[in-house]
């Protein structure tokens, strides 16, 4: 339906709204918002012409742990709220999460228009463009909206109870996200984390995080490294495993790179974690990729204080955090917003 409509003239994109599950937007692949209408011939069996853009609301908004109550009046509170944030010269993608979460304040109350939150009422990260446009230059007052780009549920769980997990120590950034399948390309970890980032920003015209995230054999040089992913699917844990008989040396490092750009064709910005460990026949809860063949080193979990000799998959998602890759670059970036918000701030809205 989406694809129909584009090809009957739509000009920028197609929304559709999913209930609880946010909102998807449909548009042409290459045509950002201010593209005029495409002349590509589409084909309505072939999705090689459009890209979807999965929007869901912020994340911990204050209101979400209240229980649903009626979603009367849901998409007109999306579309008034996407209207006015659009007004406002916020991006798309954007616009669409705050009004995911707009919408989602609406159904925590009964009726139409008496469910529609006052301007007033909305949580700091709604009110984005209110603060922008009142600061009068003021950037201590201002906000900005960086988009997780990523098609891994895991790793955007992992990444938001870092955030909960960050309070107080809070910097002037809200974070939303975008589920898309980026192309990577071959290279090293630091080589595939700029492109697929640089790549995220054009896409999506707007200030982007992507993370990437490698499993190094030391007595493999590195290897499989950042196609662990196919070497899972194609091996399973038995087959890692396997890989390293006939070697003495079992150590391996997980290592993510979070790569940050605050726009398209701005400087891509990285910042890598590493957590030595072991690999190990498979122990633990089955949920996330690699986690139950990985033990990460006696040393590693007397630094974050906590319990040695269990892998990822069989630690608290607390305990791991205190010690992951995953949490040690998002800690650098951290560190990297905190200390830079007026300049990468200025550099989004250039
Ligand atoms: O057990 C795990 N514990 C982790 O902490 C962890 N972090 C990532 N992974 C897996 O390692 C591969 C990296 O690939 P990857 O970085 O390209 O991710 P992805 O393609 O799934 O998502 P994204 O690229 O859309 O963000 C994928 O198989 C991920 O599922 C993990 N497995
Ligand atoms: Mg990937």
């Amino acid at each position: 339906m989406a694809r129909a409509l584009l090809e009957k003239g739509v000009r920028t994109a197609v929304i559709v709204t999913l209930g609880e599950r946010g909102a998807m937007i449909v548009r042409r692949k290459g045509d950002d918002e201010t593209v005029e209408q495409s002349t590509t011939d589409v084909n309505d069996d072939d999705d090689s012409n459009h890209e979807t853009i999965m929007i869901s609301e912020p994340a911990d908004l204050p209101h979400q742990a209240l229980p649903v109550v009626d979603a009367v009046g849901a998409g007109d509170a999306f579309c008034g709220a996407l209207a006015a944030y659009l007004s406002r010269g916020v991006k798309l993608e954007q616009a669409s999460s705050m009004a995911c979460g707009v919408a989602s304040m609406s159904v925590r109350k009964r009726g139409a228009q008496e469910s529609y939150p006052l301007a007033q009422d909305l949580p700091e990260c709604l009110q984005l463009d209110n603060k922008q446009q009142s600061s009068d230059g003021e950037e201590s007052e201002r906000r900005g909206t960086i988009t997780f780009v990523t098609g891994n549920k895991n790793k955007l769980l992992e990444v938001q109870r870092l955030i909960s997990s960050d309070q107080g120590k809070s910097v002037p950034f809200d974070l939303t996200n975008a589920k898309l399948d980026l192309p990577e390309l071959q290279g090293s970890p630091e080589e595939i984390a700029r492109e697929k980032c640089k790549t995220a920003a054009n896409l999506l015209q707007s200030a982007v995080m992507t993370e990437d995230t490698s499993l190094c054999f030391h007595a493999l040089n590195g290897l499989p490294g950042a196609y662990i992913k196919w070497f899972l699917d194609g091996l399973g844990h038995d087959g890692l495993n396997k890989m390293l008989q006939g070697f003495d040396d079992n150590r391996a490092y997980a290592q993510t790179i979070i790569a940050f750009s605050p726009g398209p064709g701005k400087e891509v910005h990285l910042f890598d974690g590493r957590t030595e460990g072991r690999i190990v026949p498979p122990r633990g809860s089955l949920d996330f990729g690699w986690d139950p063949i990985f033990e990460p080193l006696e040393e590693e979990c007397e630094s974050g204080d906590i319990d040695k000799g269990n892998t990822y998959a069989e630690m608290t998602k607390d305990d791991k955090n205190k010690i992951s890759h995953r949490s040690k670059s998002f800690e650098k970036f951290r560190h990297f917003l905190a200390t830079s918000s007026g300049e990468i701030l200025k550099g989004m809205n250039a």
